[in-house]
Order: structure tokens, then sequence, then C-alpha cells
């Protein structure tokens, strides 16, 4: 269907559509990868792409030859860097789907693990205002619906029975695991020592270190709730795929931890 006539060029409804979603597209990965080093190798492809595109509109035809087989390689080595931010994307997309739409995917990609429930909870909020209190730095990571295998395995296996006392041995400034990070699932510490992706955003405050960034580094990845205890400040936050709230008192941490845990 012709839309309008612009000198040499016709358009139509399905160029229209084309534009606007090449446009989505291009914006959704500017907001994926700016402020980052990949903001800039993509920059540089999309130059080289246009100069592609007018060397062979130009009809040159070395030159596009030569440029063509590097666009082909390219797309090979773009997936490759934005390894990362592709699977962030892909990542975001599936979290966005709602599966209890669908009850068969549900059935199939939702993992079966029991609800944190208050009592459960009660060790970690426990720990926390003793560790708060007393300037122990802390990263405790709570188990939502995601495998967080990978970083279980990337630490000390424990598999032991969740207690206020063990979290507070753990995280002792001197001990022998109080480095990294403790995963907690379904009422047992499954890990401690463990190695958090850290956040590339560079939107966050300069203030944070590596402790926070490794909490929202594992947030853009997983549904996780992380309990982070700073060191320096004693301060707790709190940080979900939902957002960081800094500043918590300890009983709006368990509220807010029974409220994004047991939420679907
Ligand atoms: N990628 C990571 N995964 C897990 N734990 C990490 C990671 N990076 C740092 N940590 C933990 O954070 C500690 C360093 O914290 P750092 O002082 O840099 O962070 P911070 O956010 O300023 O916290 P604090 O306010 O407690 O000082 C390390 O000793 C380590 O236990």
């Amino acid at each position: 269907m012709l839309l309008f006539n612009l000198g040499f060029l016709d358009i139509d409804f399905l160029d229209v559509l084309d534009v606007l979603l090449v446009a989505f597209l291009l914006y959704q990965v500017y907001f994926l990868i700016r402020g980052s080093i990949a903001s800039r190798v993509f920059l540089g492809y999309l130059l080289v792409y246009g100069f592609y595109l007018i060397v062979r509109a130009l009809k040159m035809e070395l030159l596009s030859t030569i440029l063509g087989q590097f666009m082909e390689i390219g797309v090979l080595a773009l997936v490759i860097i934005f390894q990362p931010e592709i699977r962030r994307f892909l990542f975001f997309v599936g979290r966005s789907t709602n599966l209890q739409q669908y009850p068969i995917l549900h059935r199939i990609f939702s993992q079966k693990s029991e609800r944190q429930t208050t009592w459960e909870l009660q060790p970690v909020i426990d720990a926390t205002k003793k560790l708060a209190a007393s300037r122990t730095g802390a990263l405790m990571v709570i188990k939502k619906e995601d495998s967080l295998k990978r970083y279980i395995e990337s630490g000390d296996s424990l598999d032991a029975h969740l207690s206020k006392a063990l979290l507070l041995a753990i995280f002792q400034k001197n001990g022998p695991l109080h480095d990294g990070a403790v995963i907690i699932s379904d009422g047992k510490i499954k890990a401690a020592r463990c190695m958090l992706p850290v956040s590339e955003n560079p939107e966050i405050s300069p203030i944070l270190g590596f402790r926070h960034r490794a909490a929202i580094g594992l947030s853009e990845h997983s549904d996780a709730a992380i309990v982070v205890v700073s060191e320096e400040r004693g301060e707790v936050t709190l940080v979900t795929e939902g957002g960081i709230h800094r500043h918590l008192p300890v009983h709006d941490l368990q509220e807010k931890l029974v409220e994004y845990l047991s939420e679907r």
C-alpha cells in the first residue's frame, strides 16, 4: 500500500513500520550499552556500516566487497563482544513475559522452590541487625525463582541450616569465609565466598564500592534479593530487580523482603 512518494522514493506502510522498528531496536541497544566501552564499539560499527552503504551505492566494487566481508565477520564479532548485553536483553524480554498467563510454559520453566516465609527469613533479619550495629560488612543473596547454580558453584559449598549464629560466624571480619557472598535458598545457606558479577552501570553512586556493585550486578542477571551491610557506614541496602533501597531500617527490610519474595 503506497503511502506517499518522495521524488524518486515510493514509501509504503511497511517501509514506515520497518524504519520505526529499526529506530526502536537501535534505541533499545543504545539504552542497554550506553556509558560502557561497548557503546563505542557499536558506534564504530555503525559508522563503518554507513560508509559501506555509501560505497555500495556508488558502486565502488573493490571497496564494497572488502567492507562487505568485514561486515559479515563483524556481525559474529558483535555477538561475541556484546554477549553480556545480549544476554541481559534476552533475560529482560523473558522476564517481562508473565509465564502465569501460559500454564504449560509456567510448569516447564518455573522451578519448584519453597517460598521463603517470614519465619525462614528471620535469621537473615536478626543477623543483619547485628552486623549493621557492629559495622561488619556482609553480602547475602536470597534466591527467588531463578537458578543461582553458577554463583553457588563459584563459592564454598555449605548446604547448612540457615541460622543467625552461622551468618554472624561467616561474616566475622577475620574469618576464612567472610569474603564474597552467602547464597541462601529454601531455608539453607547453600554456599559462602561466592563471586557475583559486578555491575558496570555508570549511574551507580561512586560512594558504593564493589560489595554493592556486586549486589547490583547480580540483580541485573537474576531475580534474587540481595542484602548488603556496609562495613564503612553500617547501613543496610536491599537490592532487587526492582531497584536499590538504601538506608533501610531493619523492620522495613523484613517487610520489603517478604513482599518481594512472595510476589510472582
Ligand atoms: N564480585 C564480588 N562478588 C562477591 N563479593 C564481592 C565482589 N566484589 C567485592 N566483594 C566483597 O566486597 C568486599 C569489598 O567491599 P568494598 O569495600 O569494595 O565495597 P563497598 O560497597 O564499599 O562496601 P563497604 O561499604 O562495606 O565498604 C570484598 O572484601 C568482598 O567481600
